[in-house]
């Protein structure tokens, strides 16, 4: 895929609650079709066997991962080559994996070699400009500000807004920077692009379906405790 056909655009994140009433496939690919219909210019999509039925319904570029939580490493995002490998084979235009500089099994270079060998496209999710700029060093197509806030070099971010901050940083380094990670509202969306970002990845605020419920909820607890 052309990578300019993500410029500006918005990805839809469809990774519902693991073991929520939401996390079946059929309802990852309602999801994705809805998003799609709607204009979205990607998709982003947990597990291969969700890519493949993702990719098999759309049209738009799929970014697939596959989460894991490991005994020995801290990394969850794509951590392993097998990984990559079952991505490629599900059709992920672009395969995203963690690019933070922690223990991890395969080295940022490894993944980044066997995604860019399959002919796909790489990107990098990073917590910090440092790892923004590792990975853009290293070639990664892609640099998300996807853990910035999950990571413990960043736990001192503020839970419920985005690093606009960073999309600015990195992107005026020359990355292109996909906006993502407590992205809530459409305007915090267009503020990204404003902050200099090529593409804005949102998930929850449209995909999770019991986060968005509670922030309601607390939102109206606020205002009980209040009165
Ligand atoms: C940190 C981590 O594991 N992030 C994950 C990466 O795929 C997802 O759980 C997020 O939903 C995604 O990044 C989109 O972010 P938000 O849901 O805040 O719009």
């Amino acid at each position: 895929m052309n990578i300019e056909q993500l410029k500006n655009q918005l990805v839809v994140s469809c990774q519902p609650v693991p073991d929520s009433p939401m996390d079946r496939q059929d309802i990852i690919v309602a999801m994705a079709c809805a998003a799609v219909a709607a204009g979205a210019g990607g998709l982003r999509i947990e597990g291969a066997d969700n890519v493949r039925a993702v990719v098999a319904a759309v049209k738009v570029p799929v970014i697939g991962i596959v989460k894991r939580d490991l005994a020995d490493s801290p990394v969850r995002i794509t951590p392993y080559l097998q990984d990559v490998e079952d991505l490629i084979h599900a059709g992920a235009a672009i395969i995203a994996f963690d690019g933070t500089d922690r223990t991890r099994p395969a080295s940022v270079a490894s993944l980044l070699q066997a995604v860019h060998k399959a002919g796909r496209l790489a990107m990098a999710d990073c917590s910090t400009e440092a790892d923004g700029l590792a990975a853009l060093a290293l070639g990664c197509d892609l640099i998300g500000t996807t853990l910035s806030g999950y990571t413990d070099e960043t736990a001192d971010q503020p839970a419920d807004v985005p690093n606009l901050a960073l999309v600015r940083s990195l992107s005026a380094s020359g990355a292109k920077v996909v906006a993502e990670g407590r992205i809530r509202t459409a305007a915090e969306a267009a503020d990204a692009l404003r902050h200099g970002a090529f593409s804005v990845t949102v998930g929850s605020a449209i995909t999770r379906i019991e986060h968005i419920t509670l922030w309601f909820i607390e939102s109206m607890n606020q205002a009980v405790i209040r009165d």
